[in-house]
């Protein structure tokens, strides 16, 4: 695909990922994580390479994504994040594998 033909796409994606019907398991990927507020200290000690919803969205905006590659790569971060710092039995996991499967819908259509 043309490079912003793939970026539309990137941000048809990004706009599913953001809908009101996935934000009961999608909220706390909306942000880059507050370790203070969420009183996970060692958040970004474990964690570092942080990526989130909105930072994507701003890298969009900024034309920082030479193409969709760019953009896959940092929307499974995301979720590689979510598993490495999170146990597998947490509520968070577990809504990172429901975000996932959304996002793994999405991108294949
Ligand atoms: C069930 C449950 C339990 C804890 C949390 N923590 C949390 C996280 C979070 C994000 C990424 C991450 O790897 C871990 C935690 N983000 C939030 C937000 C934005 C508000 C409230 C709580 N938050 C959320 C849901």
């Amino acid at each position: 695909r043309k490079k912003n033909n793939e970026l539309n796409f990137c941000r048809k994606v990004l706009q599913e990922l953001r809908k009101r019907t996935h934000w009961h398991y999608a909220y706390p990927f909306y942000e880059p994580v507050d370790a203070e507020a969420l009183r996970v200290p060692d958040y970004y000690k474990i964690i570092t390479n942080p990526m989130d919803l909105s930072t994507i969205g701003s890298k969009l905006d900024a034309d920082q994504y030479k193409n969709s590659e760019g953009f896959e790569s940092d929307v499974r971060q995301i979720f590689k994040n979510c598993y490495a710092y999170n146990d597998q039995k947490s509520d968070v996991y577990k809504m990172g594998k429901m975000l996932e499967s959304v996002f793994e819908k999405k991108w294949s259509e």
